[in-house]
């Protein structure tokens, strides 16, 4: 099979997507749109979650790799390729996810 043909995109568009209902991170040099996800986030719904709940908020739109990789499990990791939209320009493996 052909491999698939991802967007590329610039830091710059991404920053513009950080709202809830609009939310874009990067995460090593790819592209995801986690406004699918967020609502559901642990910390979203069970109401002891307001760091997290800002820990997100803060990292739309920005390249939160660091962050994500600290409190995120292998499980979660491997799912995050269904929340992917496309790589940045300097990404090295622009196409895969
Ligand atoms: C689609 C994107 C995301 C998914 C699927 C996701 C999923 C999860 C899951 C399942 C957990 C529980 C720990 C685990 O099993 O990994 C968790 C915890 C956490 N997530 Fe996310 N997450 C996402 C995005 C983010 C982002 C962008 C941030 C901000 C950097 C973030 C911050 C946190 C924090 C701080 C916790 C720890 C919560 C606690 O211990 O109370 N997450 N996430």
């Amino acid at each position: 099979m052909a491999p698939r043909q991802l967007k590329i995109y610039t830091r710059e568009e991404v920053q513009k997507h950080t709202k809830r209902e609009d939310a874009w991170i990067i995460l090593h040099g790819k592209v995801y749109n986690i406004t699918p996800h967020i609502i559901n986030h642990p910390g979203w719904t069970c109401g002891c979650g307001t760091s997290t709940v800002i820990a997100i908020m803060n990292s739309l739109g920005t390249d939160c790799s660091e962050e994500f990789e600290e409190v995120h499990s292998p499980a979660t990791k491997a799912q995050m390729t269904y929340y992917c939209i496309g790589t940045l320009e300097e990404d090295n493996e622009q196409d895969k996810c």
